[in-house]
């Protein structure tokens, strides 16, 4: 799949709250805090399954209720759809 131009990430991610273009451009990025950390597991649970469905996966982690986010395309070297996808499924497993 191919990269996307970061002009282009930049202007997908207006519809995708608190997420930017990582300082390396290769990757989007978020951090998300919860509730607590139970609502954290929770979220990451549900991300995960949607992770499979898709063949696509996060690289993040997790302290407390922090769960910090980067989401590329190993295999492309950057960003492509699949990770605006994943982003967005993502805001929905938050609630979003
Ligand atoms: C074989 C399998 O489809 C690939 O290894 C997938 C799995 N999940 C992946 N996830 C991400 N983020 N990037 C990839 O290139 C990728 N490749």
């Amino acid at each position: 799949m191919a990269t996307l131009g970061q002009d282009q990430v930049r202007s997908e991610l207006s519809s995708l709250p608190g997420w930017r273009l990582s300082a390396d451009g290769l990757a989007i990025e978020k951090q998300f805090v919860f509730r607590n950390f139970r609502a954290a597991f929770a979220f990451m649970t549900a991300s995960a399954l949607a992770a499979e469905r898709m063949d696509h996966h996060p690289e993040w982690s997790n302290v407390y209720r922090k769960v910090d986010i980067r989401l590329t395309t190993h295999s492309a070297g950057g960003v492509t759809e699949l990770d605006l996808k994943l982003a967005a499924a993502m805001e929905e497993a938050a609630g979003g």
